[in-house]
């Protein structure tokens, strides 16, 4: 049996960040990752960075035509953007002496024992700090036909094959909605159906509206119920009650984007008397303990938000607990911002207008088309003046509970609002500070200005 003080499982944000710390503070590290193309986890090989490589490549292109060799050039560019990431995440933990790195799937064969299998190899191990850090996997409905494979994708297969001429989205959610921009922009004809009265149906009605408005030509089909999705060689066919009555749309390539769950089913986590969550998360403390002290899980697997920072800031709450004090804890998170990143980006933070009326807050509204505000030069320079800004106030604080801010450099801007809610900063401060000149952040004097 090999014994190390660490043991992480899968090469996530999370893992791979401790992995380091860990050993370069002289702990004896194991990091066991199932697949070679997968070393530096899925933020860069298959999610975050390479999405977005994608969509750069997408909006850099002013046509709108059908062009399946720009877009196989764009995959080639990004094939070697994400290998080159992946060669530098494998030296930076290979490269260190404390660290070994073990090819293979791993599950529990105890509380404290793994077992690591590698085709016809296997390597039993040991280790007192076990960090799970397994990540997710797409959800397959219970639709009929919906099985991947061939002209049905997932978003990471999705990304590989060629460019479909109509492709239809079931799911209009985070992939929904970033695959819609990319691929209509990358002179994909594109549909989008969801079960929801419209996509992003947690937004505000309003919010919702814009960020549909920007995905030029992408046809949204709402309030319907996809049945069955089968496929021959030449299309695929997805079947939908609207109205109630049966209805077919044909494309070239199906994705399904419902969602991810956590991936835990190769780990055998029972063995080990780990406890899981109803949708298969691995149970955890608020400083990401799992029901066998000593065994954390970080990063998409313990059923929190699926971000990259949230696997690193579970990260921190670990590194902690191991090293530091253990007082991180994930209660300390407050205002998580996120963006979809359409064209221009989409990003919040906090409540919305609706959730807040819900929760009880007197809250003032300061709203504003991009086009309106006139302290906003910066979307007009880039020639893309699209979108809107909207902050949530408590009326009674002045303090910012929510944002959505749909413009050029939303992705940036949204930080700065983040970090004003969890310093309490308040809405007339935001207001009445310096900005830079001409930048995106500056609409903030004139849309605060409003209430
Ligand atoms: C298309 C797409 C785009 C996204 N874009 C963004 C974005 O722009 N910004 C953002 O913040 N988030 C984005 N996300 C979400 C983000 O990718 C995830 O939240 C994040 O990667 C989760 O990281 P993690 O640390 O949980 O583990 P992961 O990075 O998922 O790593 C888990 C690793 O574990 C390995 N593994 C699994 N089981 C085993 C086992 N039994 N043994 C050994 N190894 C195993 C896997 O191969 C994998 O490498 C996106 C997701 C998708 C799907
Ligand atoms: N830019 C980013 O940060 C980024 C990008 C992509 C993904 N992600 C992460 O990945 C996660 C997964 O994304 P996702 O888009 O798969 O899930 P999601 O939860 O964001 O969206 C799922 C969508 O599917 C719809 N839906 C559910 N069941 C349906 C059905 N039977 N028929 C039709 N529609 C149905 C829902 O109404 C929702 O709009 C996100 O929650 C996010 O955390 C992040």
């Amino acid at each position: 049996m090999n014994t190390f003080d660490v043991a992480v499982i899968g090469w996530g944000k999370g893992g791979k960040t401790i992995a380091g710390t860990l050993a370069r503070a002289g702990k004896r590290v194991a990091i066991i990752e199932q697949s070679a193309e997968m070393y530096g986890g899925a933020c860069i090989n298959v999610a975050c960075i390479p999405t977005k490589a994608l969509i750069h490549s997408a909006q850099s292109r002013p046509e709108k035509d059908y062009d399946p060799e720009y877009f196989a050039r764009a995959v080639d560019s990004r094939n070697k953007l994400t290998g080159k990431m992946r060669d530098v995440n494998y030296a930076m933990l290979a490269d260190l002496g404390n660290v070994v790195v073990i090819d293979g799937v791993a599950r529990f064969t105890g509380p404290k024992t793994l077992v690591v299998e590698a085709g016809e190899d296997s390597l039993e191990l040991s280790a007192e700090t076990i960090l799970i850090n397994t990540g997710s996997v797409p959800v397959i409905p219970d639709i009929e036909g919906a099985e991947f494979g061939g002209r049905i994708h997932t978003s990471i297969t999705l990304q590989q094959a060629p460019l479909p001429e109509h492709l239809v989205i079931v799911g209009g959610g985070y992939i929904g909605i970033e695959f819609a921009s990319m691929f209509s922009q990358f002179g994909s004809q594109v549909t989008v159906i969801d079960k929801n009265p419209r996509p992003l149906h947690r937004e505000d009605h309003d919010v919702s509206q814009v960020v549909s408005g920007l995905l030029d030509g992408v046809r949204f089909i709402t309030d319907a119920t996809v049945i069955r999705i089968s496929q021959t060689q030449d299309c695929a066919a997805i079947q939908y009650v609207w109205n109630e009555q049966e209805q077919t749309v044909r494309g070239d390539a199906v994705l399904i984007a419902l969602g991810r769950r956590p991936a835990t089913d190769s780990l055998d986590l029972a063995t080990a008397g780990i406890k899981t969550t109803k949708n298969g998360a691995v149970e955890v403390n608020e400083y990401l303990e799992s029901s066998v002290p000593g065994v954390y899980a970080l990063g998409d697997v313990n059923g929190g938000p699926q971000f990259t920072y949230i696997s690193l800031d579970d990260s921190r709450i670990v590194t902690d607990r191991i090293l530091g004090d253990g007082l991180r804890s994930r209660n300390d998170r407050q205002a998580i911002p996120s963006t979809i990143f359409t064209t221009p980006p989409f990003a919040k933070v906090g409540l919305t207008e609706a959730e807040a009326e819900k929760a009880g807050y007197s809250i003032k509204v300061a709203s504003k088309n991009v086009a309106d505000i006139k302290a906003m030069p910066k979307p007009k320079i880039v020639g893309d003046p699209r979108g809107m800004i909207k902050v949530i106030v408590d009326a009674d604080s002045d303090l910012i509970l929510g944002a959505a801010l749909i413009h050029i450099d939303a992705q940036e801007v949204i930080n700065l609002v983040a970090l004003a809610m969890r310093h309490k900063i308040t809405a007339s401060e935001l207001r009445d500070t310096i900005y830079i000149h001409p930048s995106s952040t500056e609409a903030l004097n004139e849309v605060l200005g409003t209430i």
